[in-house]
């Protein structure tokens, strides 16, 4: 006889044991999977609050998953993007001036495909902190719902879960890159771009073609839809380079490479880190560095920095800073961007920029 006059069939208890067991077990492993999906972070749990995307554990967020809501939002972005052109009311506004008194513009392209873009990942990530070039209204509570399908070109490429701690990424969204050409009507430099740094780091990268529909992806340790071309030229290189901000950019590039090297006037940073990659698009030009002089806001080169570093390539400050994508938006030692090169031996080459007065 049990306490309290209840009798205790054994059967019961039996069954009771079991099902406890199976709830410990459940949880226990789910810790450890959780723990040991942990992608190259040390294995450390962070503490923020679990989205609905976040799966294998609480504070969790899964970086393939976010890879396949990022190239969506690329995509839908793009898709704002182009109907805005093709209905010719753009809405043109200026936003003020940059340092160097160019104006820095803003369209109906740009705060549409911000707003597509922005609530695609908020709603399937809404503990990550999120940067977008463009102001999202705090009362627009607009909730655009990822349909959780991976599309079967990531899943073929990246087999496995990428866990790391919600709190550890930032996302960075550029919802029209090359705003001054897209008023311009010169289409094929304009791309929506998502990036994913954790812990500062660029680790994923989306740079979307909106006119040619064509997007290239990569992960840093996963996997990526695009690659480097067979060869560089690394002693006449052709060097890409802003059209609309290039401050000395071209005096730089002559002075260190010499009279002979091609330089490229191009808009977009997106347009430009694709012209050092193996691009199927026929609008592409190709090139073999990229070279930026003037300040750049982070939104602008995240993308294509994961894109290169996962390719071996690199982005760096002009002096081969490593650039962290946390914190400021802006950078201000210039880039340098190669793949298939060796960068150090560029950086090297390159004049100092604060001495000759060249920024
Ligand atoms: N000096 C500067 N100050 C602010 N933004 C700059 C800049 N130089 C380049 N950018 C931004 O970087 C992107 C690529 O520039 P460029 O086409 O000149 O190479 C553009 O982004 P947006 O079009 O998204 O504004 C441009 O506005
Ligand atoms: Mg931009």
């Amino acid at each position: 006889m049990a306490p309290m006059g209840i009798r205790l069939s054994p059967l019961g208890v039996a069954v009771f044991c079991l099902l406890g067991l199976g709830v410990l077990y459940h949880l226990y492993s789910g810790f450890l999977a959780g723990r040991f999906s942990l992608f190259g972070l040390g294995g450390e749990l962070g503490g923020g609050a679990a989205g609905p995307a976040a799966v294998a554990d609480v504070g969790t967020v899964d970086l393939r998953e976010m890879l396949a809501v990022s190239v969506l939002a690329a995509v839908r972005g793009g898709d704002e993007v182009r109907r805005v052109r093709e209905s010719n009311v753009l809405h043109e506004k200026s936003k003020g001036k940059t340092r160097e008194g160019a104006e820095d513009k803003m369209t109906s392209g740009d705060v549409l495909s911000n707003r597509k873009m922005f609530y695609l990942l908020k709603t399937a990530f809404p503990s990550v902190q999120i940067n977008t070039e463009e102001h999202v209204d705090a009362t627009d509570k607009e909730v655009i719902l990822w349909d959780h399908k991976i599309p079967e070109d990531i899943l073929k490429e990246i087999t496995t879960p990428k866990e790391v701690p919600a709190e550890s990424v930032t996302v960075w969204i550029d919802p029209l890159d090359a705003t001054q050409e897209y008023t311009e009507d010169l289409r094929k430099y304009v791309t929506t771009m998502v990036c994913v740094a954790v812990n500062g780091k660029p680790v994923l990268g989306v740079i979307h073609k909106p006119f040619s529909e064509y997007t290239a992806w990569a992960m840093v340790d996963g996997g990526s839809n695009v690659k480097a071309r067979s060869s560089y030229s690394e002693k006449t290189p052709r060097i890409i380079v802003s059209r609309s901000h290039s401050g000395m950019v071209k005096q730089v590039a002559l002075q260190t490479f010499g009279n002979q090297t091609t330089i490229i006037p191009a808009g977009g940073a997106g347009y430009k880190v694709l012209a050092l990659l193996d691009v199927p698009d026929k609008t592409q030009e190709k090139a073999d560095l990229y070279i930026h002089v003037t300040y750049i806001k982070k939104w602008d080169i995240c993308a294509g920095n994961a894109i290169l570093k996962a390719l071996g390539g690199h982005m760096t400050t002009l002096s081969g800073e490593e650039i962290s994508y946390t914190g400021s938006d802006g950078i201000e030692g210039g880039l340098l961007a190669s793949i298939k090169m060796n960068h150090q031996a560029l950086v090297r080459k390159l004049p100092d920029l604060e001495k000759t007065g060249h920024q």
